[in-house]
């Protein structure tokens, strides 16, 4: 895979002129945009065609989780879209996102389209060991332990991949092996501004732990030249 295949630019901004804007200026030096639920929401769903329309491709980042048979009508809604990617929460079971699976599968051949690539959040950045064992009921496991036995869990239900946090890169890499997808925020090259990411990895580190595909928002989209920034990566990356 070229070094540029692997940015996933976040398109975090409110309206349809300003992602579009990002789209045209970076399509040609990132692998793909992701839109969240602030921009889906507040463009509707016609935005995915109109970054498809630009040349982009598109990780529709909807977290969803629910019972097994809305998860997978939502997930044939995101095939005939025409994402590239889109991911559901790895809490929802074993059962949701095997059917969820299936179904994005057969719908894909029923209408002749390339699948999207379903990915599994594991245990989302924001979490701390407390919040896991305290609110969320999960005693006796360490972070890296239930991200680790969720992406095994999401491999065997059919998902192609998972959105963790840099920290479980080599672990999951290891359990689940070499060609399922993993994708991962917190990226922060050494020239760029943290933020509010506490826990951060460089792109090349992400990239030697084992990472596919990197999740960047504000190094390239608040850097003076966008195009610039996404090289400077870019080249960090092949270097
Ligand atoms: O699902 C995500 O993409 C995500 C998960 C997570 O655990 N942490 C995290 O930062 N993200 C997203 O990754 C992107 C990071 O953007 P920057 O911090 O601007 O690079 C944002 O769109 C976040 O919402």
């Amino acid at each position: 895979m070229q070094a540029k295949e692997r940015i996933i630019l976040a398109l975090d901004v409110a309206t349809r002129e300003e992602a579009l804007q990002l789209v045209k200026e970076l399509k040609d030096h990132v692998g793909a945009f992701k839109i969240g639920m602030q921009l889906f929401n507040s463009t509707g769903p016609d935005i995915v065609k109109a970054v498809n329309d630009l040349g982009g491709r598109v990780f529709v980042d909807l977290k969803f989780h629910d019972i097994p048979n809305t998860v997978a009508e939502a997930g044939k809604v995101m095939t005939r879209l025409g994402c590239y990617m889109f991911n559901v929460h790895a809490a929802g079971g074993r059962e949701m996102m095997r059917k969820l699976a299936e179904e994005v599968e057969k719908e894909a051949q029923n209408l002749g389209l390339i699948p999207p690539i379903t990915l599994a959040v594991t245990v989302l950045t924001s979490i701390s060991q407390r919040e896991l064992e305290e609110d969320m009921l999960i005693k006796g496991l360490q972070v890296e332990e239930v991200a680790v036995r969720w992406a095994v869990m999401a491999k065997e239900a059919g998902i192609k991949g998972v959105v963790c946090s840099p920290h479980e890169i080599r672990a999951i890499r290891e359990a689940c092996g070499p060609d399922f997808k993993i994708v991962t925020p917190g990226i922060r090259p050494a020239w760029s501004e943290k933020n509010d990411q506490k826990r951060i990895t460089t792109p090349k580190e992400a990239l030697e732990l084992g990472a596919d595909y990197m999740v960047i928002g504000r190094p390239i989209t608040k850097a003076d030249n966008p195009k610039e920034a996404a090289q400077k990566i870019i080249k960090e990356l092949e270097g």
